[in-house]
């Protein structure tokens, strides 16, 4: 399979060859994947990013910004712990990126917490082509408009079924929708995978919802259809947390045991373990 798929893929059940196609791409071509995003979680994105096999640059001064993106393969934009001066650069970057056809993932944290949040959430979406927008659910369900609340950055649930909520909200902006949680819902409103890797305990470690974007940044830098690569990328990093709560004794190891595992999986692994349903 090569790095970079067409978008015939249309397996009903996405076997685990696509995602350890992906994964080999990612571990071979190993992009660039340059991150506009949050002061708590960047060394973590840092670090999963190479675990991944990609590389990370973390840059976002306004007068830098559009050279950096220049050389990436994708272009990750978080707003966890958003100024003024970010979102003029993730502006900046995102229409750099958009020119030269890198994908931008958007990972909209705490949208709907803050008037300021909401606000640039739905600029960015408005203003940039934003090829894949990964959140939790809370955070969807805001953007979607049909219901959704969050607690800071954590979700606070959303109001009706979780697949219409994601396909409403890649309806709504134009994206590719990676809805996080016990079951990721990745959508492109005409296509649904639902991904059954990960572990509770992923649930109880700041930054994993970060780390989840700049993993599908690393895919979708390698691949074509962002949709079957979103899915794939969830996938890996679900089934690292399915490794990982095996050896962890507490939040802390678990974190260490999920970035050893992301690095140590194999495409083979994921091929025999990777589990994505199309509906
Ligand atoms: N209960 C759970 N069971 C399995 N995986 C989970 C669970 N909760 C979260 N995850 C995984 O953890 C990662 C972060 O998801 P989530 O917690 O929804 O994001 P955020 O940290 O932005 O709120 C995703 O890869 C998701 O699949
Ligand atoms: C706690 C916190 N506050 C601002 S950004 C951030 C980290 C959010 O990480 P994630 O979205 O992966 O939970
Ligand atoms: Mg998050």
């Amino acid at each position: 399979m090569p790095g970079n798929m067409n978008k015939g893929i249309s397996a009903r059940f996405m076997n685990g060859a696509i995602p350890a196609a992906l994964l080999a791409a990612v571990r071979s071509g190993r992009p660039l994947i340059h991150h506009i995003t949050n002061s708590v979680t960047i060394n973590d994105c840092a670090n999963i990013t190479i675990c991944t096999g990609a590389a990370p640059v973390m840059a976002e001064a306004p007068e830098e910004v559009a050279e950096m993106v220049a050389a990436a393969g994708a272009l990750v934009l978080n707003i966890g712990t958003l100024s003024a001066t970010q979102v003029d650069a993730m502006l900046i970057a995102g229409r750099r990126a958009n020119e030269l056809g890198i994908p931008v993932v958007l990972d909209p944290v705490g949208v709907g917490a803050t008037r300021f949040r909401t606000e640039t959430a739905q600029r960015i979406l408005d203003t940039l082509d934003v090829a894949v927008l990964k959140g939790n659910a809370g955070e969807i369900g805001v953007l979607a408009g049909t219901g959704g609340s969050v607690r800071g950055v954590d979700s606070g649930g959303i109001a009706g079924d979780p697949i219409e909520t994601a396909r409403e909200c890649a309806h709504l902006t134009g994206t590719v929708v990676s809805m996080t949680g016990a079951v990721d819902v990745v959508t492109d409103d005409s296509r649904v995978f639902l991904v059954r890797n990960g572990n509770p305990a992923m649930d109880r470690l700041s930054g994993t919802g970060c780390m989840a974007s700049s993993i599908t940044a690393a895919f979708v830098a390698v691949a074509d259809d962002y949709a079957v690569a979103s899915a794939a990328a969830l996938a890996a990093f679900g089934r690292a947390g399915e490794r990982a709560a095996l050896e962890a004794r507490g939040p802390y190891s678990f974190r260490t045991a999920l970035f050893d595992e992301l690095a140590a999986l194999t495409p083979d692994d994921l091929a025999g373990h990777a589990r994505i349903e199309e509906r």
